[in-house]
């Protein structure tokens, strides 16, 4: 795995300015980590938050869910690794990844509160010609077991599953989930809340218009060479994006995209 910096409260690097481990709300982690990542160089590590760009998943030409998960990021700040913030930059030139023909400036803020983790990821198209772009981020929330586990806030979202094609009729329930699996898209932002036996989490975002939400399931993490048998079970994916609907950033336009996750005991 790329060189990681670590201090008490997160480890990240700078291969995809991604986060890898996080703790809030005590011992518990926050983040799936697969332990396996470590036998892929040069690869996004299997869990944390790998930041999508400017491709979501395999939905256009480029390279699946884009090059910026791949490439060093610039360390922005602060000075000396802090515990409460950080950031990375990414500076893209015209043809200079995958033939993909324009300018931008990407910028990825963390902020850490006391029971509250806060992204902010900003898009600049700094060249001369608009762009459309798909993306976001990928987090990978850990939980002691994704089938005791629910996802509340989604049940009247109009939505796709991405592995049947088929749309997703209104639920009664939250989303609970099996070893299948599940791949969908939701069309919204709505505020939601996940919750494990121990904890909850509420997350909350702002300008990605979409959430993704995926678990490979049994039969699909046993083609994942980075994942050990099981651990399918240890995490989902609840993914603030632009996935079906790309972005347009005329030349000098910034696109901002923010998700909140505030840790919560249960009871
Ligand atoms: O294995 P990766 O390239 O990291 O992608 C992991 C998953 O990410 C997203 O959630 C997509 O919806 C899935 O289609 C994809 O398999």
């Amino acid at each position: 795995m790329a060189t990681s910096t670590a201090c008490a409260t997160w480890r990240h690097q700078a291969l995809g300015a991604q986060l890898l481990t996080a703790q809030l709300g005590g011992e518990r982690p926050l983040l799936y980590l697969s332990p396996l990542s470590a036998c892929q160089p040069l690869q996004p590590a299997r869990g944390g938050v790998p930041v999508l760009f400017p491709q979501f998943a395999q939905w256009g030409p480029g390279r699946k869910h884009g090059f910026a998960r791949q490439l060093d990021w610039q360390w922005v700040g602060p000075d000396e690794p802090e515990a409460d913030r950080l950031s990375y930059g990414l500076d893209v030139l015209p043809g200079q990844w995958d033939g993909w023909p324009h300018a931008a400036q990407l910028r990825l803020d963390t902020r850490r509160w006391a029971d509250s983790l806060d992204w902010s990821l900003q898009v600049r198209n700094t060249g001369q010609s608009a762009f459309d772009w798909s993306g976001g981020l990928h987090p990978y929330w850990a939980v002691e077991d994704v089938w005791a586990t629910e996802l509340d806030g989604l049940q009247s979202c109009p939505g796709r599953d991405q592995l049947s094609g088929l749309a997703l009729s209104p639920q009664a329930a939250p989303w609970r989930w099996g070893q299948e699996g599940m791949e969908c898209l939701f069309d919204g932002l709505p505020d939601l809340t996940l919750r494990c036996a121990t904890h909850e989490l509420q997350l909350s975002g702002s300008g990605f218009t979409q959430w993704m939400v995926w678990n490979p399931g049994a039969a699909l993490a046993a083609g994942l060479t980075d994942l050990p048998p099981g651990d399918e079970r240890r995490f989902i994916c609840v993914e603030p994006v632009c996935a079906s609907r790309p972005q347009h950033l005329a030349p000098g336009q910034t696109f901002t995209g923010t998700l909140s996750v505030r840790w919560q005991a249960r009871s």
